[in-house]
């Protein structure tokens, strides 16, 4: 459903976005996640036909995301999205129902039907005087006037309260349910767990990490496996009437456990314990650095045009680097 080869793009010397590949199938939950000025609302952009990429090859529902042929299959939600304020949620909604030339008994049904869903109250007050989650919910309610395949959410439930972001997510979720391809940016980590069928990590204009979280926290996250014993050995410490180990591999799990036999005891707990997906970002993000100047320049001094690996094989996490 959505295709992006090597995409580019550079604002005078600074690189945006260096070279970054991936694939969303059909009814696929698609996770961009990175720190402030990893090139996640520029990628966005680009999808959308809002921004033109510098190269690359960006395909949105069969079109060139730069057709405006494809925003009809397309729903934008950007990450700020002021509203006619002296409109009412009805008035605006078919006031964009009709620039997407919806005919206008299906634009009435669906803005009716796409409210409801929402659980949108207050749908003929002004929107200057609704609060911040309703303003939210009334902008998702625009991306989805022209019944479009494709939804590009930036930061969807970014400044809403807990019930509020909970209700948008979940009502993400039904609309990949129903069968829409739905890529979205986040900077909570819980949200994208929760919701996103894949993730990609951008740091720094360059794809760091993909796949599923599972996959990721595989590829980049330590498990940490605590050992508990019955009697001191030279890995433990104590821990209240037991004694831990924290070991990173079994083969270290092993060797306290001999430990612990050799001192006449045994071991008589093993708990795991996964890094969150946190815990294994701020573990990728830290490593920045090593993917060198941002500039044009600095990277034509580091000989290679792109800093970060651009296969197509989603599916398989990157090597960092
Ligand atoms: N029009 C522009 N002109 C120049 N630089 C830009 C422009 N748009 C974005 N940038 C820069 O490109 C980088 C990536 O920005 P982008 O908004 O894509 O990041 P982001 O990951 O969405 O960040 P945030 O989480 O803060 O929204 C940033 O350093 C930003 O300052």
């Amino acid at each position: 459903m959505i295709s992006v080869t090597d995409l580019r793009k550079v604002y005078g010397e600074f690189v945006a976005v260096r070279g970054s590949s991936f694939d969303v199938e059909p009814g696929e939950i698609f996770g961009i996640v990175g720190p402030n000025g990893a090139g996640k609302t520029t990628t966005l952009k680009t999808l959308a036909g809002l921004v033109e990429p510098t190269s690359g090859e960006t395909t949105v529902a069969g079109y060139d995301a730069a057709d405006p042929a494809m925003r009809s299959h397309l729903g934008f939600l950007p990450e700020e999205s002021p509203l006619y304020e002296d409109m009412t949620a009805h008035s605006y909604l078919r006031f964009f129902a009709d620039l997407y030339e919806v005919p206008r008994e299906v634009a009435d049904e669906r803005v009716a039907d796409t409210l409801d869903r929402l659980e949108l109250e207050h749908r003929d007050r002004r929107l200057g005087d609704v609060s911040k989650g309703m303003k939210r919910k009334v902008a998702i309610a625009r991306s989805l006037v022209n019944d479009p395949d494709v939804l590009i959410y930036d930061e969807p439930a970014s400044g809403l309260d807990p019930l509020t972001t909970n209700y948008v997510l979940e009502f993400t979720k039904e609309l990949a349910a129903a069968g829409k391809t739905v890529v979205f940016s986040a900077h909570n980590l819980y949200h994208v767990e929760d919701v996103c069928d894949r993730v990609m990590v951008m740091n720094r204009g360059a794809v760091v990490a993909r796949g599923t979280v599972p996959e990721i926290r595989e590829e980049y996250g330590i498990t940490e496996y605590h050992v508990y014993t019955t009697v001191p050995t030279p890995e433990t410490a104590p821990a209240g009437e037991r004694h831990r180990a924290v070991v990173e591999s079994m083969d270290a799990v092993e060797i306290v456990r001999e430990s612990a036999e050799r001192a006449g005891g045994i071991v008589d707990d093993i708990r795991t314990r996964e890094p969150s997906l946190e815990e294994v970002f701020l573990d990728i993000a830290a490593d920045g650095d090593a993917l060198g100047p941002r500039t044009v320049d600095g990277e034509t001094e580091r000989g290679t045009p792109d800093g970060a690996p651009s296969d197509h094989t989603p599916d398989a996490p990157e090597a960092r680097r």
